[in-house]
């Protein structure tokens, strides 16, 4: 049997609220059951549990760490915020994402495309009136087009994995973090302390975080003038920023515009996280749906 806890409520302490049900799954407030392990037969984000991909996994993050310092990130940001690779619906980029896969995840071998379908589903099952939401479980990952050809072809370890900012002390909660000590930036006084180039409640907003899908998406939505509210792309521009989500690392830098933000982001992780799964939705039956929110909340065609 399914115990629920009360209300739907927004609130740090949402993640906090959860309840066993006869399973012993947690289910959280508003009615999502988090499956206990992944489809390996693991917990969800151990980076250690024996599995086939654990040694692929790793070398992903070794190369990500070392490369992502503040140049790299100030370097990328230019280039890519030109938005001049490509014309496109949002529901194209769907699509370029049908064969893409994620070399950084642990949990997931499936298409791209599949992921996207499921995060937004899931949400759609608890928060059925916040369409907006749905549409951000949808488009959150699109930023991983720019592993195509089309973008460059940039390698995994520049575009997949959680992000962490740069130009400030690297927290140990990093996934892998003994790789950060072959950063450039770990030596560099200027970025070494724990404030670095920042200073208490800056802002996230004026924070250089490590260049990848997160960062990339949220230009192209703020760029091509979306009208999704700003807690959506708080959510596309932080969901892979696991430090803070997880470990509650770096929140002094946060403003209180941050803080009202992130009770979304954590509502949001739930489902882009344990929304993993070989259960596939079936894209023609649910595809009119996303259009019709794609276009209620963007223009037909994007720069990207
Ligand atoms: O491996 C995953 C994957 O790349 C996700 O898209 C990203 O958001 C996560 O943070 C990361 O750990
Ligand atoms: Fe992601
Ligand atoms: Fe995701």
């Amino acid at each position: 049997m399914t115990v629920l806890a009360e209300e739907p409520q927004l609130g740090i302490e949402v993640q906090d609220k959860k309840i066993l049900n006869g399973n012993n799954e947690v289910v959280l407030n508003a009615g999502f059951v988090v499956p206990g392990i992944n489809s390996f037969g693991h917990s969800f984000r151990d980076y250690d549990a024996e599995s086939e991909r654990k040694k692929s996994v790793e070398e992903f993050y070794r190369k990500n760490h070392i490369n992502q310092t503040v140049e790299y990130v100030k370097r990328m940001r230019e280039e890519y915020g030109k938005l001049n690779r490509a014309e496109m619906s949002i529901w194209e980029c769907c699509e370029l994402l049908n064969d893409t896969v994620d070399e950084s995840d642990p949990d997931l071998d499936e298409p791209q495309i599949e992921h996207l379908l499921q995060t937004a589903e899931a949400i759609r099952k608890d928060y059925p009136n916040e369409d907006w939401l749905h549409l951000t479980g949808l488009i959150h990952d699109l930023g991983k087009v720019l592993l195509n050809p089309r973008f460059g072809e940039l390698p995994q370890w520049a575009v997949v994995g959680d992000t962490f900012p740069v130009g400030c002390g690297f927290d140990e909660s990093i996934v892998h973090y003994k790789y950060i000590k072959e950063n450039p930036d770990y030596c560099n006084p200027a970025y070494n302390t724990k404030y670095g180039i920042y200073s208490e409640g800056c802002g996230l907003n004026n924070i250089l975080m490590s260049w990848g899908h997160d960062d990339y998406m949220y230009l192209v939505a703020k760029e091509n003038k979306t009208t999704l509210p700003p807690a959506a792309l708080f959510i596309i521009r932080y969901h892979s920023f696991y430090p803070l989500h997880k470990s509650g690392a770096y929140k002094y830098l946060m403003n209180d515009e941050d803080v009202e933000n992130f009770k979304w982001l954590q509502i949001f992780n739930n489902y882009d996280l344990y929304s993993k799964s070989k259960v596939r939705i079936d894209v023609e039956k649910v595809k009119p749906y996303y259009q019709s929110l794609i276009g209620k909340y963007f223009p037909a065609k994007l720069g990207w």
